[in-house]
């Protein structure tokens, strides 16, 4: 069953339209990456679905989105509420200027958690599935700024899934860390699909076709083609999806 559907979606900024007549599903618990040369819409598509892009000035989207029963777009949709199940980890990590026991326990406390057992429940379980406990239990109250580059983007994951979100959109998650802090990532994406639908924007191609289930290949603001993974890498059915992944442009 899809958590998520898109259905007919396109989206302007201003005159310049940047989506045509996106209609995706997504399956729950499967990573899906969306993969596709600079410019062609993927980060706009994916800040469609918490409607980041309500954040932008004159930005006009069409169409529909639904999140099981949740109507995104309609304008009784409580945007609290949508970033709660549907979170998003940033290319550069971006953890408050707090300690790191205040980043993972912002959002509970915005939920209204106030009990301290309860929260310190939450920030160490948080912190464990995002596979950084191990690293930071000694110094919960030192500031999170003085983390390496993986380790707040980790932190970043933690402080999204102390909010318990059903879905988390990942815009290049590893494009500003070092190869090994990208494999803990990776590693950490796949551990996370047990319990989550996580989709992935990515540039790179082994990346999605080592820890996606599906991918959608968009180009110029459209989707060429969306299927299995291992479809995609090695039998994809459209040319202009063969010349991308063969690295003929992009
Ligand atoms: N805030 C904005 N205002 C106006 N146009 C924008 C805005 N953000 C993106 N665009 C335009 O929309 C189109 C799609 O951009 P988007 O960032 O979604 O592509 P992308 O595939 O994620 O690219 P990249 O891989 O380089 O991040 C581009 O033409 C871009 O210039």
């Amino acid at each position: 069953m899809a958590i998520i559907e898109t259905t007919k979606l396109n989206l302007f900024y201003g005159k310049k339209q940047a989506l045509y007549n996106v209609s995706l599903q997504f399956p729950q618990k499967q990573v899906i990456s969306l993969i596709g040369p600079s410019g062609c819409g993927k980060s706009t598509f994916l800040r469609t679905l918490n409607r980041m892009n309500d954040l932008i000035p004159n930005v006009r989207t069409e169409g529909s989105i639904q999140v099981k029963e949740l109507d995104v777009m309609s304008a009784r949709t409580d945007m609290v509420d949508l970033r709660q199940r549907v979170g998003m980890v940033f290319q550069q990590p971006n953890p408050f200027p707090f300690s790191i026991y205040d980043n993972v326990a912002y959002g509970p406390r915005l939920h209204g958690m106030t009990n301290k057992w309860e929260l310190d429940q939450i920030v160490q379980e948080s912190l464990m599935k995002a596979s950084l406990w191990e690293e930071v239990s000694d110094r919960m109250h030192t500031s999170a700024l003085g983390l390496s580059g993986g380790q707040q983007q980790r932190l970043c994951i933690a402080r999204v899934l102390a909010v318990k979100p059903e879905i988390i959109l990942m815009d290049e998650p590893t494009a500003a860390l070092d190869p090994i802090s990208t494999a803990k990532i990776e590693d950490l994406i796949v551990e996370l699909k047990e319990k989550y639908t996580i989709l992935i924007v990515t540039h790179n191609m082994q990346q999605a076709s080592r820890i996606s289930d599906r991918t959608a290949f968009f180009l110029n603001g459209r989707v060429v083609e969306y299927a299995d993974t291992k479809t995609i890498f090695l039998n994809p059915v459209e040319k202009e999806t063969q010349d991308y992944i063969s690295g003929r442009f992009g």
